[in-house]
């Protein structure tokens, strides 16, 4: 369990965190979205205490804090950071460097097996990281972070440069080590993906969290409450809001209409459906609100 409490960081005047208080548990895996520069990176350094904060504390299992030096060793057995690809070597193998995170978080040596099978990183483990391309040296730091097998772990863009065969690969993975009680904090612009696997997903605005399923209730549950819309003609949209003002209809700034059919009659339905049909408008489906959706909602505000 990782707790912030009341964390505030200010750089230049101006607050990147601010008064941020939240718990992550075991057993979850907790998403945090943003656009560049708003401070994922900085609340990841502040649990890793590579980064003081100017205010609060940081608050782990059996309120273990950053207050001294032996302190902040037992927390680093606890917590790792997803190393970063310029933290490779390029004259050792990825083997090297698993065994290196592994004899470092001293775990189980059989997970360096499991962890190169699983990643089908086979053909390449044993040579110089030095002639890796990118997607397998990214890959290398996801499985450095598998071997160490801490409880928490803390991913800044994991899926960066990632085919989609390997995007899905590491988020099965990801759902494993939930499963198996570790509290995964991802940070990542590959929004369809995140919210894939995510348990709770939060927005990131003016130094503040915000919890999604806050933004748009039940955005967690997979019920279909919502007809979208792509690029609805304007005069359309004003007629359907007219016609049906019962309904709750919205354009996006991303040019995707909503309505929410939450607790909508059948008969009201297909009226709708109808009435689009009517007005040649035949690209619709019947989904959720998605957090591509609520990202263009929250941070393309008019
Ligand atoms: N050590 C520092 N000194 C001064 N300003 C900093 C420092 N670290 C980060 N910042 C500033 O804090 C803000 C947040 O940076 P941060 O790296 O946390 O953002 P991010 O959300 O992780 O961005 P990205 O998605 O691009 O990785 C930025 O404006 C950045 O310039």
């Amino acid at each position: 369990m990782i707790e912030l409490k009341e964390i505030g960081v200010r750089f230049s005047g101006r607050d990147v965190l601010k008064d941020i208080s939240v718990v992550f548990k075991p057993g979850e895996i907790i998403g945090l979205v943003a656009p560049n520069g708003t401070g994922k990176s900085t609340l990841m350094n502040v649990m890793m205490n590579y980064v003081s904060p100017q205010t609060g504390q940081v608050i782990f299992n059996n309120g273990l804090g950053y207050t001294s030096k032996k302190n902040e060793v037992k927390i680093h057995q606890l917590i790792s950071m997803m190393p970063d690809q310029s933290d490779l070597y390029n004259y050792l193998s990825g083997r090297e460097h698993l065994k290196i995170y592994s004899s470092m978080w001293n775990s189980n040596k059989q997970l360096i097996d499991q962890t190169i099978a699983a990643l089908d990183m086979g053909s390449y483990i044993n040579k110089k990281t030095g002639t890796y391309s990118l997607g397998m040296r990214q890959r290398l730091c996801f499985a450095m972070q598998i071997v160490s097998d801490t409880q928490m772990m803390l991913m800044d863009e994991v899926m960066n440069g990632l085919d989609p065969t390997q995007v899905e690969i590491i988020s099965r993975i990801l759902e494993k080590k939930k499963s198996e009680g570790k509290t995964i904090i991802v940070a990542s612009h590959l929004l369809e993906n995140l919210e894939k696997y995510a348990d709770r997903i939060f927005f990131f605005k003016n130094g503040e969290l915000e919890l999604v399923s806050d933004l748009s209730p039940g955005f967690e549950q997979k019920e279909l409450t919502t007809i979208r819309i792509e690029e609805l003609p304007d005069a359309v949209s004003k007629l359907l809001c007219k016609e049906f003002p019962e309904l709750d209809i919205q354009t996006l700034p991303n040019q995707v209409t909503l309505i929410n059919v939450q607790g909508a009659t059948s008969q009201q339905l297909t009226r709708v459906v109808a009435y689009l049909q009517e007005h040649s408008v035949t690209e619709f489906n019947l989904g959720k609100v998605s957090l591509l959706d609520l990202y263009s909602m929250y941070y393309q505000k008019a």
